[in-house]
């Protein structure tokens, strides 16, 4: 294995699997497998870059770290000479951690500083400049995100919100230094190393950008950022000739599907008026939920029920039902009930012959996958930027795509169906 990744939610995990797997046009990219967890066995021998879905991105800082360095550990044992640090390219996170404490740690761990800390993905509309983070046209706090379930995020500027995280202090490289190429920026981030600064924001405005960064990074031993930060990391070891530039050999899985969308963020719930307006649905009411009289056995029914009209359950409530749902009943307790809830249909379903399934969140997707003891996944072809297909190759084969919540055109719901169905 070259290249190790450690991603704080099994959706980010997918996206930066998919950059990865997929490579620079023209180039091809790492043999990539997603692992669910911290792998307790070695690694097939074939696997180029290896990607470890954590689910730290919401858990206290301290069991943050304390996975990821044991995910590290187990990618230095596969032989991996570069580790990447995968968050959120909404930079996904609360005063508190996670991204400043699990960077700091791997680094630590490494013995590195001057690390870049980018999540720019322009391709989804995520840009920084001078250290603030836009979404499309918006500052990340006006985007939308600042109403996210279980990390606001208020402050668009980056650096100053990775500062409240972090011990050293976190350094910025602006977009004019990473436009002036690689060996300026390789400089800059030298010289963010002798000022002790572990964490650098670095400015990405375009794909080029990101390129330059990975080409700068060729030697880093520790990145950290979006699936974007890994764009040009795969060309770094095909240049050198590690690396074997393979295609995806999906064939294509058929069967019984189902859509689990437990993501209330503004792209997953336009997917859900587009999917509800022309095939069955079934809204997940929260109160229900909390008071016990709706579990796994209404969702499975609803989705054994309308077998091949391409059902979806979702959870998804407006901004205002949402903050009115957590008032009532508590954050964590609401976010619990729901992740155990489409844990446990998930596993029913699957037990009971599912072979396609989409699920769109990240912290649903990591509670879903890891109720179905899956222990990795081989990344197939893309179906919208940042979303691949992944297969099992087990006896019977299960096609699945985990969404990240903001991501996905709006008819994603059925394009990513008819794409588990096909090869590749
Ligand atoms: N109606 C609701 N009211 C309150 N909380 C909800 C509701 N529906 C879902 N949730 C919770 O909100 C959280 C959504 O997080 P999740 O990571 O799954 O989606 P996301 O944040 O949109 O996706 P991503 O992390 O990929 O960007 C989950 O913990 C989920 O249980
Ligand atoms: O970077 C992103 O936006 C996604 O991969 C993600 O992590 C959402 O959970």
């Amino acid at each position: 294995m070259l290249l190790g990744v450690i991603a704080d939610d099994f959706t980010g995990a997918s996206d930066i699997a998919n950059t990865l797997a997929k490579g620079l046009p023209g180039q091809g990219g790492l043999r990539t497998t997603q692992f669910l967890g911290v792998p307790t066995r070695p690694a097939a021998s074939d696997v180029e870059a290896g990607v470890i879905s954590l689910k730290s991105r919401s858990i206290p800082a301290r069991d943050a770290v304390t996975q990821s360095l044991a995910a590290l550990s187990w990618l230095r044992a596969q032989g991996c000479r570069q580790f990447v640090f995968k968050y959120c390219s909404t930079f996904d996170s609360t005063p508190s951690g996670n991204i400043g404490p699990v960077g700091e740690a791997l680094a630590d761990a490494l013995g590195v500083k001057g690390v870049v800390a980018c999540p720019a993905f322009p391709t989804v509309g995520r840009t920084v400049y001078r250290g603030h983070l836009f979404v499309n046209d918006r500052l990340l706090s006006e985007s939308g995100l600042e109403n996210h379930p279980l990390n606001p995020m208020t402050d668009p500027d980056i650096r100053r919100w990775l500062a409240r995280q972090t011990e050293a202090p976190a350094g910025l490289v602006s977009w004019p230094t990473v436009h002036a190429g690689v060996d300026p920026l390789r400089m800059a981030l030298r010289q963010a190393a002798d000022r002790s600064e572990t964490l650098v924001i670095v400015d990405a405005l375009t794909d080029g950008d990101l390129v330059t960064i990975g080409r700068a990074c060729s030697d880093a031993p520790l990145l950290t950022g979006g699936s974007g930060i890994a764009l040009g990391l795969p060309a770094n070891f095909l240049r050198e000739g590690l690396a074997s530039g393979g295609v995806s050999d999906f064939a294509g899985i058929d069967g019984p599907e189902a859509i689990l969308a437990g993501s209330c963020s503004g792209a997953t719930r336009r997917q859900i008026e587009v999917h509800s307006a022309s095939h069955p649905s079934l809204n997940i009411r929260v109160d229900e939920v909390m008071a016990g009289r709706v579990g796994p056995a209404q969702l499975v029914d609803f989705i054994h029920s309308h077998q091949g009209q391409a059902p979806l359950v979702y959870s998804a409530g407006s901004p205002d039902d949402v903050a009115a749902t957590q008032q009532r009943h508590g954050r964590e307790r609401v976010a619990h009930a729901l992740e155990q809830l489409f844990a446990a249909s998930a596993r029913r379903l699957v037990e009971n012959g599912i072979r396609r399934l989409v699920v769109a969140g990240g912290e649903t997707s990591g509670a879903v996958v890891s109720a179905l003891d899956l222990e990795a996944m081989t990344i197939g072809p893309e179906i919208d930027p940042g979303v691949p297909v992944l297969f099992t190759r087990s006896e019977r084969p299960l096609a699945l795509t985990l969404k990240s919540g903001n991501f996905g055109a709006d008819d994603f719901f059925e394009k990513a169906l008819r794409k588990l169905r096909e090869a590749a």
